[in-house]
Formats: structure tokens, C-alpha cells, sequence
């Protein structure tokens, strides 16, 4: 396999995954963005657009989530007539979902197989602790190791606090402080997209993703917006998923511009977002303490005496409520389509 593959992560698990596909008009490649019914895929012989395959497209007509994304290692069939296809997305070994706004609660997949993803949240005009929790905890739910990237550290007078102070909401989670516009903490970022690796970007319009693209790659990759600096307020620019590779190795993923994430079946990620709030349960008096008026919470104990902070377990509370009301829709959903095959059979 070539050496910009094994660059970009491909290794034994990928090559067995691949073996079935093998034949001489096969090859494999990296979804460097996918369009509507098209993707653009790297292989070893460079950059090709390919249109998705009848596989492809039956499998995604089932469950959308399926369709190749950015990140996903696809396999190529190269046609006579000079046509390429993509025939099936290799398994992934991490992915970032997020619940679309249509009313039928499907996931969409944001990006694949990256080992870290960067939660991204502008220093200025202030932190949203809000939003970083609720971005945290889909950024465990991927499978990946999770990372705080603080940017616009050039326009505050003491990023160091900032950054202590946010650590608190991120347990278990490395937070780091950049600034492109003085090439601070950029360094730091590009370790964790080293030879082999990929990192992905995840955090909301403006917060300065496309930048820190182009500060990770040297070079003018990603369109930068110019956003009003008054209220700090992006529009949505990014349209497109895009994987960069880095000139080291490694490779950099930038997501859109995100408004309302949705979270999507996210217990396991918002517990481990959460470990804090998570480890002081472990002594409430009932296995399944709601943490609410409960005889015995250890979680209600330790914001009575100042050890959690009630903004914090108010955070949980918000999105646990949300991954309910989510799963009892889906619940709904798939109740609903079982009732609809017995009708017509
Ligand atoms: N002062 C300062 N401004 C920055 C820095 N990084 C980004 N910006 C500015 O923040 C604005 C938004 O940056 P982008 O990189 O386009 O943000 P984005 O997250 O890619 O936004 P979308 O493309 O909408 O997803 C631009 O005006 C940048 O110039 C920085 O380190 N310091
Ligand atoms: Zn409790």
C-alpha cells in the first residue's frame, strides 16, 4: 500500500477488511469530502471523485449513517470507460454522529475514523460551558480521545486562567489554548495528528476551525469567513467536510459549522463527559438515582456542600433529559414501522 495511505492510518485491520474487495480494478482510498452522491477519495494514484455504487446506495437507503463520509476508508472500482465508483465503506473504527433536524430523529455522520476529536470553542467573547459539555460528550460517544482546543487566545489578557477554569468542566480531557493569529499552542494541536493519525474539528460556526486548518497545513486550505468581531457571531461558511493532509504526516478533519447539535443515544458519552458527576454516584444510595430528591444522593450531598457545582449537575440533568426524549422517539419510531409492515402484510 502506498505511502500517503499509511500516512493517512492504513494499517493490518484495514488491509483484512480490504482483502475481500481485492481485484484488479479495486483500490482503496480516504474520503477526503463526500457531496451528494459523490465523494472525492484519495488513493494511492492521487485525488479521484468517485459516485457512490448499488451497494453503496442500498445499504444507505436503509439507514443513512451509512453513507461515506469524510474520514471513511471506501473501496474504488475503477470502470473501462473511465468511471469510478465507490463499492463499500470499510468498517469504521470511530465516528461522530449527530441527530438531523428532520423529525424522523436519523443520525448523520460528521466524520470517521478519527483518533482524536477536538472540541473547539472560541476564548472570546467567553467559553460556552453549555455547549462545550453537550460537544464533549459526543465527542466521547465517537469512540475517539476527546481534546479542548481554546482558540483566539490573542484576545483575552490571561488564557491561562480560562484555560484552568474550563479544565473543570472537562475531566479526563486535555485543554489547550491556541491562537493563529501568533502560532501559539499550534505545535501542541499538530501532535495529536502525527504520522498516521487523524484529528477532527468539531465545534460551532466562527469558533475558528478553518483557521486552525490552515495554521496546522502552512497553507490557505479551508476558506476563512469574515465574521462580524462584535458579537463574535459566525455564519455558516463551511458547507463541506473536509480531510486535510498534513505536510508531516497525519491528517486534520474539519466539520461544519454546527448550530443545535442533537445528541443521539449518548448515555455512555455524556456519563464519561460527566465522570465527575458520574464517580460521585457510584455512592448514591439507589443504583438508579436520578439524582433529584432521592434519600441517600450522594450527587444532590456533594452540590449541598459545594464539592459539585448545581450548574454543572443542571447541565447533566438538561442532557439526559434530552437523550430520553430522543430514545423514547426512536422507540416510537421503530414501533411505529413494525406496525406499518404487519399492516401491509
Ligand atoms: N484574533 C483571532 N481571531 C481568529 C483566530 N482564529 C480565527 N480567528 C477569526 O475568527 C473568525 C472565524 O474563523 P473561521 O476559522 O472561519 O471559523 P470556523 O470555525 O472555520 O467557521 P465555519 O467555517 O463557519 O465553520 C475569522 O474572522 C478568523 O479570522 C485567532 O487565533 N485569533
Ligand atoms: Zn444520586
Amino acid at each position: 500500500m502506498s505511502h500517503v495511505l499509511s500516512q493517512l492510518g492504513w494499517d493490518e485491520f484495514l488491509a483484512s477488511a480490504y482483502r475481500p474487495f481485492d481485484r484488479s480494478d479495486a483500490t482503496a482510498g480516504r474520503v477526503l469530502r463526500a457531496d451528494r452522491g459523490v465523494c472525492t477519495v484519495l488513493d494511492e494514484s492521487g485525488v479521484t471523485r468517485a459516485s457512490l455504487g448499488g451497494n453503496v446506495l442500498l445499504k444507505a437507503a436503509k439507514d443513512p449513517a451509512l453513507l461515506p463520509c469524510a474520514g471513511d476508508w471506501v473501496v474504488l472500482r475503477h470502470w473501462p470507460d473511465r468511471r469510478t465508483t465507490a463499492e463499500a465503506v470499510l468498517p469504521r473504527r470511530t465516528c461522530l454522529i449527530r441527530r438531523t433536524s428532520d423529525k424522523d430523529s436519523t443520525g448523520q455522520v460528521l466524520a470517521a475514523n478519527m483518533d482524536t476529536v477536538a472540541v473547539v470553542e472560541p476564548i472570546h467573547p467567553e467559553p460556552d460551558d453549555a455547549r462545550i459539555e453537550r460537544l464533549l460528550a459526543l465527542a466521547w460517544e465517537s469512540g475517539a480521545r476527546p481534546l479542548l482546543v481554546l482558540t483566539k487566545a490573542d484576545t483575552t489578557a490571561d488564557p491561562e486562567a480560562i484555560t484552568r477554569q474550563v479544565a473543570e468542566i472537562a475531566p479526563g480531557v486535555p485543554v489547550v489554548a491556541v491562537s493563529a493569529r501568533l502560532a501559539l499552542g499550534v505545535e501542541q494541536i499538530r501532535s495529536y495528528a502525527g504520522e498516521g493519525h487523524t484529528l477532527a474539528l468539531l465545534g460551532r460556526s466562527g469558533a475558528g476551525k478553518s483557521t486552525l486548518v490552515n495554521a496546522l497545513a502552512g497553507t490557505a486550505v479551508m476558506p476563512v469567513q469574515q465574521i462580524r468581531d462584535v458579537d463574535g457571531k459566525g455564519r455558516h461558511t463551511t458547507a463541506y467536510r473536509n480531510l486535510v493532509l498534513l505536510a508531516g504526516g497525519g491528517a486534520v478533519l474539519d466539520t461544519p459549522g454546527i448550530r443545535g447539535v442533537g445528541l443521539l443515544d449518548t448515555a455512555e458519552g455524556l456519563s464519561r463527559a460527566f465522570a465527575d458527576l458520574t464517580g460521585l454516584a457510584q455512592d448514591c444510595r439507589f443504583d438508579d438515582c436520578r439524582h433529584e430528591s432521592e434519600p441517600g444522593c450522594a450527587v444532590t450531598a456533594a452540590v449541598a456542600d459545594g464539592t459539585l457545582a448545581a450548574r454543572r449537575l443542571a447541565s447533566w440533568r438538561k442532557l439526559r433529559h434530552e437523550i430520553e426524549v430522543e430514545s423514547a422517539r426512536q422507540s416510537a419510531r421503530l414501533a411505529g414501522a413494525a406496525g406499518h409492515r404487519r399492516r401491509r402484510s
